[in-house]
């Protein structure tokens, strides 16, 4: 039986969730095993291209050990065609109860993403605790992320949005921060020389990334 998926335990499974934009389903498999191989297996691919749906259906089928998520999830339209084509989880840049309550239908954990506290408000008013904080780096960062440790003391967050390996180190010792998103581990001229041993190497380093205690 398949994993039971939370979205607190989809952000606890590595520091980095990988944000992938795929324009060629002859990718998907060979940069999923990539990933896995160096230690990611939780991958968010989002759905900003038209074949992002059929690469997470072929990764779905064909990577097994990969956690095979939706990105980009703006309408319930959008969740309920992730499901279908496989995905475990969904991303969305924004929130709307919409989105909520499709993911919800679809047995879909769900990454709303914020970047104001009243969006958190409405996010929390809907039961997500987890939420994505996009896009982080221009909507203020990690002093953002600290002022809202005051009044949203149980939210826990995925910062996406600016992040790099040199920035990813700050954020995570947040104690409001789970793990980072960031497309920095598949690089688009990478995926078109199929380097798949770079990307191997990216998620290595992105894996071995510090958290706090
Ligand atoms: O497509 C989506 O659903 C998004 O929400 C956007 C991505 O999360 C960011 O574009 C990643 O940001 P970078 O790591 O700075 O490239």
């Amino acid at each position: 039986m398949a994993e039971q998926l939370t979205a607190l335990s989809i952000m606890q499974d590595a520091p980095v969730i990988p944000v992938i934009v795929l324009r060629d389903v002859n990718h998907a498999v060979s940069m999923a095993k990539a990933l896995v191989a160096g230690g990611i297996r939780v991958l968010e691919v989002t759905l900003r291209t038209p074949q992002g749906l059929p690469c997470i259906e072929a990764i779905a089928k064909a990577v097994p050990e990969a956690i095979v998520g939706a990105g980009t999830v703006r309408n319930a339209a959008d969740a309920r065609a992730a499901a279908s084509a496989g995905a475990r989880f969904a991303v969305s840049p924004g929130y709307t109860t919409s989105v909520g309550d499709a993911c919800r239908e679809a047995g879909l954990p769900l990454l709303p993403g914020v970047a104001t506290s009243s969006e958190i408000m409405q996010a929390q008013q809907d039961g997500f605790n987890e939420l994505k904080f996009f896009p982080a780096v221009q909507a203020g960062g990690i002093n953002m992320l600290k002022a809202w440790q005051g009044p949203f003391a149980e939210v826990r967050f995925c910062p996406t949005g600016g992040i790099t390996p040199t920035n990813a180190p700050e954020f995570l010792a947040l104690k409001n921060v789970v793990c980072v998103g960031g497309s920095w581990l598949v690089p688009t001229d990478t995926l078109e020389r199929g380097d798949w041993e770079h990307i191997t190497l990216l998620a290595r380093e992105a894996a071995a990334l510090a958290r706090k205690d």
